[in-house]
């Protein structure tokens, strides 16, 4: 049986193989994401090495959607109006065998938005991404209570509603908490890395939305692995971002700029993952 260590120095070079790809391909990412989140996603993916493209409009979609490398779809402030966009890319993300992520952001909000999530859900996303409470909701297809785009649920208390989620819908299920949980139904990964002020700044869980499809897109064939690799990267960046910050907003700075800069070293020395059960 293996250490706790030697689990995760394996985990730390597979962290580090993922951003030096990401850097080095550079993947196109198309997201259509929420108006609150637009600018972070995008200066995350391109402090990451990647390249994002915010092509919202269902007529583009037939014309851009086959050129990219990967997909991220969040419905944070949906309306009537967007969701044809969203399923069209999705369907032909999935038609085309192009990795494509799903943020439920809120999907407790309404009962348009969790409908509408679970037709998304129908076209197959490699990876789903929420809070504790979005993925309890979105697993039970019920609303329950709602605090809106923040989670009045710990991570860890979702792992059940990831585990079946998953299960049901062949998608690697991430959720995003004080530690990180991804689960592709039977292995269940937590990452440790992040820090608390991470939740102050909105939006920080579109971006690590956003970067899980990046990673996705140089990895396709290892949802699980790509995901998690995404999770420590962009909970690293917050660790070093928040030594050099006074609060909120000069943390939202600075983690851009420890993504920009990350090295080999502090990767291999900062991941910390852990296998659950
Ligand atoms: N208590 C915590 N300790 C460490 N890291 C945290 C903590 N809470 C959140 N994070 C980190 O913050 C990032 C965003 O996660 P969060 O769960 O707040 O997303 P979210 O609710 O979807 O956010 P948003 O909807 O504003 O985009 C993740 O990288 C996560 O690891
Ligand atoms: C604050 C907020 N409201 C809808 S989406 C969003 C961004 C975080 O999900
Ligand atoms: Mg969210």
């Amino acid at each position: 049986m293996e250490s706790k260590s030697e689990q995760n120095e394996e985990w730390s070079s597979g962290v580090w193989a993922h951003l030096a790809a990401v850097r080095r391909q550079s993947p196109l990412v198309q997201c259509i994401t929420n108006f609150v989140s637009m600018d972070l996603v995008a200066n995350t993916l391109l402090s990451a090495g990647a390249s994002p493209a915010m092509v919202h409009s269902v007529v583009e979609v037939p014309d851009f959607t086959p050129h990219i490398h990967a997909l991220c779809v969040n419905v944070g402030t949906l309306t009537p109006d967007w969701l044809p966009s969203m399923k069209a890319a999705a369907e032909l993300a999935s038609k085309l065998g192009k990795p494509w992520v799903l943020d439920p952001a809120a999907v407790s909000c309404s009962g348009f938005r969790l409908n509408a999530c679970l037709e998304l859900v129908g076209f197959e996303p490699t990876v789903i991404k929420g809070n504790g409470s979005e993925i309890i909701a979105l697993s039970s297809a019920s609303p329950g209570q709602t605090k809106g785009a923040d989670s009045s649920h710990e991570s860890t208390d979702a792992i059940e509603a990831a585990k079946s989620l998953s299960l049901s819908s062949g998608a690697v299920v991430a959720v995003s908490g004080a530690v990180d949980i991804v689960t592709d139904g039977k292995q269940v990964i937590g990452v440790h890395n992040g820090t608390k002020m991470m939740q102050k700044i909105t939006a920080t869980g579109c971006s690590l939305a956003g970067l899980i499809a990046a990673f996705l897109a140089i990895d396709p064939l290892k949802p699980l692995e790509a995901t998690v690799s995404a999770m420590s990267i962009f909970g690293i960046a917050g660790e070093l971002g928040e030594a050099m910050a006074k609060g909120p907003a000069s943390l939202r700075m600075h983690l851009i700029d420890s993504l920009y800069g990350l090295d080999e070293t502090t990767v291999l020395n900062r991941v910390n993952i852990t296998r659950f059960g």
